[in-house]
């Protein structure tokens, strides 16, 4: 890239960058850092982005979503634009694929030349999962005891993963509509992290949420799963669902609630649902980040409501094509 690449790459090669070797380079903290400098970049009118494009595949539930954004910034400036499909049908294949795959093409934010191409299904993975963690950083400045995770599929495994790197929690529940694949995860969980009661599968949905700190909600079902009545007083949540026709809290938890979104472009396109219970939201994660609104008061219930931004992959594609670079030269 044109912009402070310390790199030796300045020839116009496209590069691509596959899966694999995404995986070995993502890390954690890195991760946190570059999704909490695009939240913060939306705030501060360093970042653009419209309202993504939704194409529906006729005679399917599958979506393809176009997701063009670009940053300013010194570290993680890009011009990028993320092709990421929602195909239910994905996992119940005879050879099972994702539900959610994703590609990134990576644009000279100088010249629009095509730098790279970039494998997205797990930068798409690592990037929700941070960003969820940057929003309980500045809405829940209280203790960590207990997480619920509702969901054990690809976004419930990588929040599990994600808030234990981050928050450490002394429990990690998990409820799964189908209970075997929480009890498969939990197990799973405890062993990778060398553990034997830290993952926790609970079959029933309220045994899950009651007196947990935080919540993630993570499925792709059309229930909803979690009432206000077993929320308890300041427990933050994270509603990480994107389905059209589908709210994974019930409409009193919207309403007891101070909700936070990502980004107002992606609200006013895809969350009138909300705002239709007579919900104001708050603001962006990203105006908690730059001082232009106050955290909430320690007792309320607070929801961010995850849509997902092109600018974070924009932030991670360019931090992924540097780390590539670097370690390839
Ligand atoms: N906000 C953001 O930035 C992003 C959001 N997402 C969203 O995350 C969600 C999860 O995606 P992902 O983890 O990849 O999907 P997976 O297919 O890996 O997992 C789906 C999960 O949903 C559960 N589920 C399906 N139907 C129902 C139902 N009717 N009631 C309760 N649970 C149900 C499944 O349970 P079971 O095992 O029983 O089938 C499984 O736990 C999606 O809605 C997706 O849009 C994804 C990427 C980014
Ligand atoms: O990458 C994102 O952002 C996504 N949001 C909605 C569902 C698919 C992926």
């Amino acid at each position: 890239m044109s912009t402070n690449n310390n790199n030796n790459n300045n020839n116009n090669k496209l590069v691509y960058i596959d899966d694999h070797r995404v995986r070995h380079l993502l890390d954690w903290d890195k991760t946190f850092k570059a999704v909490e400098k695009s939240m913060e970049s939306v705030a501060a009118g360093r970042a653009f982005q419209n309202a993504r494009a939704i194409t529906t595949i006729p005679k399917t539930h599958n979506f393809l979503y176009t997701m063009p954004g670009y940053l300013n910034d010194s570290k993680y400036g890009a011009l990028g634009c993320k092709l990421v499909s929602h195909f239910p049908e994905n996992p119940n294949r005879a050879k099972p694929l994702p539900y959610v795959l994703a590609n990134i093409l990576l644009l000279d934010p100088e010249t629009s030349i095509l730098k790279a191409v970039i494998a997205g299904t797990d930068i798409t993975n690592w990037r929700t999962a941070a960003a969820s963690a940057v929003a309980t950083k500045y809405l829940h400045r209280k203790e960590n005891n207990i997480l619920a995770i509702m969901g054990a599929g690809v976004q419930g495994r990588i929040h599990a993963i994600a808030f234990q790197h981050f928050f450490k929690f002394k429990e990690v529940r998990i409820w799964n509509r189908t209970p075997e694949r929480a009890q498969k995860l939990a197990v799973e969980l405890n062993r990778e992290h060398n553990t034997k009661n830290l993952f926790v599968a609970y079959d029933k949905a309220e045994d899950c949420v009651r007196n947990a700190d935080v919540i993630v909600t993570a499925t792709t079902g059309a229930s909803t799963l979690v009432k206000c009545e077993w929320i308890k007083k300041g427990a933050h949540i994270n509603a990480v669902a994107v389905n059209p026709n589908n709210r994974e809290l019930d409409d009193a938890t919207y309403k007891a609630s101070q909700v936070y979104i990502d980004n107002w472009n992606g609200a006013r396109s895809e969350l009138n649902g909300i705002k239709e219970l007579g919900v104001e939201f708050k603001g962006q994660i990203g105006d908690l980040i730059t001082g232009a609104i106050h955290p909430p008061e320690s007792d309320a219930i607070t929801v961010f409501q995850s849509l997902g931004m092109a600018v974070e992959d924009c932030a991670m594609a360019r931090l992924i094509y540097d780390l590539h670079l670097s370690s390839s030269s």
